[in-house]
């Protein structure tokens, strides 16, 4: 039976780099697919074969993304490989207006950004903020060497902007912190926080 959340607030997944976001993300959208929804993201990049406009990505030219920005249209955006990459805002309230959840899994400037938009009044979004922690920094670093993406200087950086992003989850500014050692009962306190009553 499908479960509904009580309320529609997009849900901020923030935490180091391999702690398990993006898996616990991928878990709830495919258990929950009429529930869950990823952001559609702007870039300025070209479209691959078989991408759709909207539903791959919102393909837009570097000026209309640079006028997106001075407008303060992204909750964060970043450059790759000469390609600019965003989260709008509009995207968000529209997901969300259209009936899902919207997840969001974003690093802690972009969480701090938002969560100073959130303290203004006339903030639409409000998102709650649950941030996933590893059991220890060992399993964390065991993680990303795991997973086998990354070459040591990533591993490096990662490790490093992992102390800052634990750091800032010491402050208390989440709504939820789950530690991710057994997948199956992260996975059910995620569940638990996402569906209980406000
Ligand atoms: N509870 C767990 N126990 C052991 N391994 C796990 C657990 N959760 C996730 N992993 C593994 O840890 C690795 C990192 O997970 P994942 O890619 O989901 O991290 P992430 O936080 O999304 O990282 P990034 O921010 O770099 O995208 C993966 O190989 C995943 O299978």
């Amino acid at each position: 039976m499908a479960r509904v959340p009580t309320e529609r607030r997009p849900i901020v997944i923030s935490g180091p780099s391999g702690v398990g976001k993006g898996t616990l993300f991928q878990r709830l959208l495919d258990k929950y697919p009429d529930t869950f929804a990823s952001t559609v993201s702007h870039t300025t990049r070209q479209p691959r074969p078989g991408e759709v406009e909207g539903s791959a990505y919102y393909f837009v030219s570097r000026d209309q993304f640079e006028s997106l920005i001075a407008g303060g249209a992204f909750i964060e955006f970043a450059e790759f490989n000469g390609n600019l990459y965003g989260t709008s805002k509009q995207t968000i309230i529209d997901q969300t207006a259209g009936g899902s959840v919207v997840l969001l899994d974003i690093e802690m400037k972009g969480a701090k950004q938002l969560k100073q938009a959130q303290s203004k009044a006339d903030s639409q979004i409000n998102p709650r903020y649950i941030f996933i922690k590893p059991p220890s920094f060992e399993a964390l670093e065991a993680r990303l060497r795991g997973r086998g993406t990354e070459d040591e200087g990533s591993i490096q950086k990662r490790l490093t902007q992992a102390k800052a992003e634990l750091a800032y989850a010491e402050t208390g500014v989440h709504d939820k912190v789950i530690i991710n050692d057994d997948l199956d009962k992260a996975f059910r306190e995620l569940e638990d926080f996402v569906f209980k009553q406000p």
